[in-house]
């Protein structure tokens, strides 16, 4: 057969040398490798094909060896069949190896080895075989061992015909291969078992509903405000049963307003609240909540782009592959066209995709705010990136203009978020201006006529300030000129004209050069669950971090972000949930790293797993928010309800009782949080600074009852800190050690005495190298190690040109003879040095002439030395 055959006959690409013998005899499948199979594997994965094979130990491979004398590979020798190696090895357990290798056979042999140990080709055939590389590295002295306990006559001969190249590994590979499969097995089966359930390829086929289904795929493409979801809302509605999925609560409550106030029943769920309406065949739902059993006429799958979010990106790939609908229409940009495309082709369903066009023009103010934010008018908005930013904005026009601002940001409530636009959108009042952050992107229609950025770059953990991407200026800007608005245009500029160009730049740049190259996944519970099985004995954050390590992916795909997941599993690790449990409560949209929401999760999972009713005890004042901050703990307050909230509809109520209570309670912090956001407006107009009020003490109070767990947190940040700090002066320290190290090497200084050649090689600083050759010279025996001060050692003075010049003529003869002497020394290495291209050598003792010595002009060599290190 030839080797195209062979390539076709088996379905690879490229068909690697080691698999050639293998391949002819019609093995190949057994030994797939990786790297042969279209796709990416992550973390060492396997070939699928090869795992139904090599269990069943009468493959063909293995009858194969069994019976047969290993054919030779090209023009190689024969070696005998593995039966009978096997025995020969067997006997000489018993009785002495028949051949005992010396000399340079021996040489030979273990060269051979060595060479197939580190052969790339022969650990990813091994790899096939699901030996890892930890069992391969512990595999292979033993392997040896066997190969030299059944060394006979026949055996060495056909060994050492082999080169210790390519033909050795292909003869010897399928002995290698038995000897493992046989020895190992049950290591192996668990590696094995372990690669299968984190094999997140070819995800479709975890929804076997919608495969059942033959789906017709419809792809609303276009840029904002060009009537995608619009267009794809009409289907929905016009058809019997629907299902719309929103990246946010806020537009599946905005569909769900919508639907019920046109007369068609809609539900709604979000992960924070089920609202079901009698007779309803319509749900509006958030897109990680859409379900995968009830079938519906058509969905709707908004903001597909957002497959490629790298935390969230994993809910649109499911809804993608699984909504079980007979029409699937999904909206977004162009970017994520190709992907879109590729993971239809893989179902096996048809896409088709319809193109728009903005419905207003979108153009750049070059000119920026002329007037800073005294010159705005009704219609801007702002967009700043952080609260205390909107703040300060908010203030500032109000004092400066006639106008009021209204805010949207991310923490605010989505009821809060939308009053605000309403007050924005309504024209009977003096709320003309709108103070944004990133979260008035999506999912608000707004009367915009202008959005203005207050910067482009934003903040990204402590002080660092990155770029804001271009499909975010794009998505933000694309707010203005709404079709629905009372402007028949958009406009966007930035506070500063120096930031305009890359505003105009991020407008300029078409949609489909914006790619989406990968979706987001991530596992379900059971695949968790197989995992942790395999692993009792794993915390289950380590569980997490090694899914993510081994997991297998398909090139088209990404591993989800798991930060907040793994955070608050190390904060919840101690409290001996079960999986499921755990699992529940880590996946809760709350950031552990906000210390007020982590104190609140741990507070609720402390009471579940000690069996306590989870109540969620603050306690809101009746008394309206009046300053920024006040504003912010009641911020906090609702994120913890709604976190509550999340939680009680995946434990039983009788684990998280009293919900009622909790989503009248989240109302009334609502309703709150609206009048502080009136009263604070009031309060600016009348010259208060309101960011700088501090909370009353009942605000501020609102979340006492997590002290003690918020007490622990920060006590275990500090602890961090403190860890990561000493880590860092650790890190900085060996930087420096190596700085130095590689200082020395360059400039080529070689030191007479070992003791400092082996600190100058471990990086030690000028004086320990100094020190340690003191040390040596007197006597003691122990290395200095590189940092330790030199003054703590006794330090055997030089002979330096200023003894010299101090001592009665008796010792300043024996000095400069000791320093003549080096300096012959020197001469020498040098010319040596020279004769070999070495770099210039210097001594430790100078070596100096007489006229030196009187005229006591020397640099000493560690002048030299030093100017290394500088
Ligand atoms: N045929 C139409 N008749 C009336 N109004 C329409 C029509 N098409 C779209 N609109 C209105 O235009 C506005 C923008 O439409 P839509 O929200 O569908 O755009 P989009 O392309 O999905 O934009 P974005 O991605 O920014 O949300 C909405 O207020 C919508 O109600």
């Amino acid at each position: 057969m030839s080797l195209a055959a062979l390539r076709r006959a088996i379905g690879l690409r490229q068909l690697q040398p080691l698999l050639l013998r293998a391949a002819a005899s019609g093995l190949a499948q057994c030994m797939l490798s990786p790297c042969a199979i279209g796709g990416s594997v992550g973390g060492g994965g396997l070939p699928a094909a090869a795992s139904s094979h090599l269990w069943r130990y009468d493959s063909p491979l293995l009858r194969h060896l069994n019976t047969a004398a290993a054919e030779p590979a090209a023009d190689g020798p024969a070696l005998p069949p593995y039966e009978q190696v096997k025995q020969r090895a067997a006997a000489a357990a018993d009785l002495q190896p028949l051949l005992e290798l010396r000399g340079a056979e021996r040489t030979q042999f273990d060269a051979l080895i060595r060479k197939f140990q580190h052969s790339g080709a022969v650990k990813d055939q091994a790899l096939a075989l699901y030996v890892n590389s930890k069992l391969y590295r512990q595999a292979i002295p033993e392997f040896k061992d066997f190969l030299v306990a059944a060394m006979d006559r026949e055996l060495w001969r056909g060994l050492r015909q082999l080169q210790a190249g390519e033909s050795s590994q292909q003869a010897l590979f399928p002995y290698f291969a038995q000897f493992v499969l046989e020895r190992y097995t049950p290591e192996i089966k668990a590696y094995r078992d372990m690669v299968n359930t984190v094999d997140l390829r070819n995800p479709h086929q975890w929804f076997p509903v919608a495969r059942a289904l033959q789906r017709r795929i419809i792809y609303h493409a276009g840029p904002t405000n060009s009537g995608k979801t619009y267009n794809a809302l009409q289907a929905m509605r016009a058809a019997k049963s629907g299902v719309y999925c929103g990246p946010l609560r806020l537009l599946a409550m905005e569909v769900y307003d919508t639907c019920n106030a046109e007369g068609l029943y809609c539900n709604l769920i979000t992960g924070q609240e089920r609202r079901e309406v009698p007779g309803a065949e319509h749900t509006a739902c958030t897109v990680e909540m859409v379900g995968m059993q009830k079938r519906v006429d058509v969905a709707v799958i908004d903001e597909i782009q957002m497959i490629g979010d790298e935390g969230r990106g994993w809910a649109w790939t499911r809804a993608l592959m699984g909504v079980p609908a007979n029409e699937v229409h999904i909206c977004g940009d162009s970017s994520a066209v190709p992907l879109v495309r590729k993971i239809c082709e893989d179902m096996g369903e048809q896409l088709e995709v319809n193109s728009y066009d903005r419905f207003t023009t979108l153009e750049v103010e070059s000119s920026g705010l002329v007037g800073g934010y005294s010159a705005v008018q009704p219609g801007d908005c702002i967009v700043a990136f952080s609260r205390r930013d909107i703040y300060a904005i908010k203030q500032l026009i109000e004092q400066e203009t006639s106008h009021r601002a209204c805010v949207v940001y991310g923490a605010l409530p989505p009821e809060t978020r939308r009053q605000q636009a309403r007050l924005f959108n309504e024209q009977d009042n003096a709320y003309r201006v709108m103070v944004a952050s990133d979260a008035v992107g999506m999912g608000l229609n707004l009367n915009i006529r202008r959005v203005i950025f207050h910067s482009v770059t934003k903040h990204e953990g402590g002080n660092k300030r990155v770029p804001v991407s271009i499909s975010m200026l794009k998505q933000i800007a694309g707010r203005a000129g709404r079709r629905s608005s009372q402007w028949s245009e958009g406009l966007a500029t930035c506070l500063n004209a120096g930031d305009v160009p890359r505003l105009q730049e991020a407008i300029d740049v078409p949609l489909d050069q914006l790619a989406t190259p990968t979706a987001g996944l991530f596992p379900e519970f059971e695949h968790f669950e197989v995992f942790a099985g395999q692993r009792p004995d794993d915390a289950y954050s380590s569980l997490l971090e090694a899914f993510e390590r081994e997991a297998m992916l398909d090139s088209s795909y990404f591993f989800c972000k798991q930060d907040s997941v793994v955070a608050a599993a190390q904060l919840l690790g101690e409290l001996g949930l079960s999986i499921k449990d755990m699992f529940s409560f880590c996946m809760a949209p709350a950031s552990a790293s906000d210390l007020r929401i982590g104190a609140a999760l741990l507070n609720f999972a402390t009471k579940y797993s000690k069996g306590l009713p989870v109540t969620l005890d603050i306690s809101v004042p009746n008394r309206v928010p009046s300053s920024t901050d006040e504003l912010r703990h009641m911020e906090a307050a609702h994120q913890v309800s709604m976190l509550w909230l999340w939680l009680s509809y995946r434990f039983d109520a009788d684990a998280f009782p009293n919900r009622d209570k909790v989503e009248a309670q989240a109302e009334f912090i609502c309703d709150l949080l609206d009048k502080g956001l009136k009263r604070l407006t009031r309060l600016s107009k009348n010259g208060v600074d309101i960011a700088e009020k501090a909370a009353r003490p009942e605000h501020q109070n609102v979340m006492s009852c997590f002290s003690e767990e918020l007490a622990l947190l920060e006590e275990r940040r500090q602890q961090q800190r403190t860890d990561e700090r000493r880590q860092q002066t650790h890190e900085q320290r060996q930087q420096r050690a190596e700085e130095r190290r590689q200082r020395v090497l360059d400039s080529g200084i070689v030191f007479a005495s070992p003791a400092a050649t082996s600190a100058a090689a471990a990086g030690a600083s000028p004086a320990s190298i100094s020190a340690a050759e003191a040390a040596e010279e007197a006597g003691q025996a122990e290395l200095r190690r590189p940092g330790h001060k030199a003054r703590s050692l006794t330090r055997k003075k030089e002979p330096t040109l200023q003894h010299a010049q101090q001592c009665d003529a008796r010792q300043r003869r024996r000095i400069l003879k000791k320093l003549q002497q080096n300096r012959q020394t020197e001469r020498q290495l040098e010319e040596r040095a020279k004769g070999r291209q070495a770099v210039p050598v210097v001594l430790k003792h100078e070596a100096v002439s007489q006229q030196q010595v009187s005229s006591g002009s020397s640099t000493s060599g560690w002048g030299r030395l030093s100017s290394a290190f500088q």
